[in-house]
């Protein structure tokens, strides 16, 4: 196994002690997920009683071939526990997602969780927002035009490809990766973005994060949010 992928291993071996039986957990997507959800998927061959909600198709098709069982908003409005990946962390818990396409999910089911848990390594604790481009998500039709919106912002917009085509996300819309370099008011810019119509959802998720478990070389930590200020 890889030094980063046995980062990633601990990392969900700690995120998983805050796992009791009888909880909904809100899963998350991304290569940490992967061994989150693996871990779980042990857990639950070994008789813990869990259900959750993915955050993505892909995570969703990971949990299955786990033997997670799964349900959804329809049955559950409230989750006790939400586990996600980051792509940026900053000191005061804001963070940059959207790297694997999946923020507009990710968002609805993080919020929706009592707490929530971010699993990373510590390549991605940063002191400000914006070296990781921001993604956006945005809808398709006139999507031009959103990005020049965007782009009075101060930013470059690209619109994310995947094999020479537009990468098109669970939701079937678009994603903007968005180069500001440095976000200095994350709040004013989400706040910015969240009024242009076209715009769906963004990358900054904002007061939304309780706890970040963070995989080093040597060892992993558990951060609360007054240790890393
Ligand atoms: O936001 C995400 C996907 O939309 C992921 O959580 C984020 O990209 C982190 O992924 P990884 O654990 O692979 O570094």
């Amino acid at each position: 196994m890889g030094n980063s992928s046995n980062k990633k291993r601990k990392v969900a071996q700690k995120a998983i002690e805050y796992v009791k039986d009888g909880m909904v957990l809100g899963l998350g997507s991304g290569s940490t997920m992967y061994w989150v959800l693996e871990e779980l998927g042990q857990r639950v061959q070994s008789g813990l009683n869990i259900q959750g909600i993915p955050s993505s198709v892909k995570t969703q098709k990971l949990a299955k071939e786990f033997g997670i069982p799964l349900t959804d908003f329809s049955h559950v409005q409230e989750l006790d526990l939400a586990i996600d990946g980051a792509d940026e962390i900053d000191p005061e818990f804001r963070l940059i997602k959207g790297g694997g396409g999946s923020l507009l999910r990710e968002k609805i089911v993080d919020v929706a969780a009592n707490k929530f848990i971010v699993v990373a390594d510590d390549t991605k604790l940063v002191n400000q927002l914006g070296s990781y481009p921001l993604p956006i998500e945005v809808v398709r039709f006139g999507w031009e035009t959103t990005k020049d919106r965007v782009e009075s912002l101060g930013c470059k917009a690209l619109l994310r490809e995947e094999n020479g085509e537009p990468f098109v996300t669970n939701n079937h819309q678009y994603i903007l990766d968005c180069h500001f370099n440095q976000i200095e008011k994350p709040h004013t810019l989400h706040n910015q973005l969240k009024s242009m119509v076209g715009v769906i959802e963004t990358g900054l998720f904002l007061d939304m994060v309780d706890l970040v478990i963070v995989g080093r070389e040597q060892e992993v930590t558990v951060l609360e949010k007054e240790e890393l200020i």
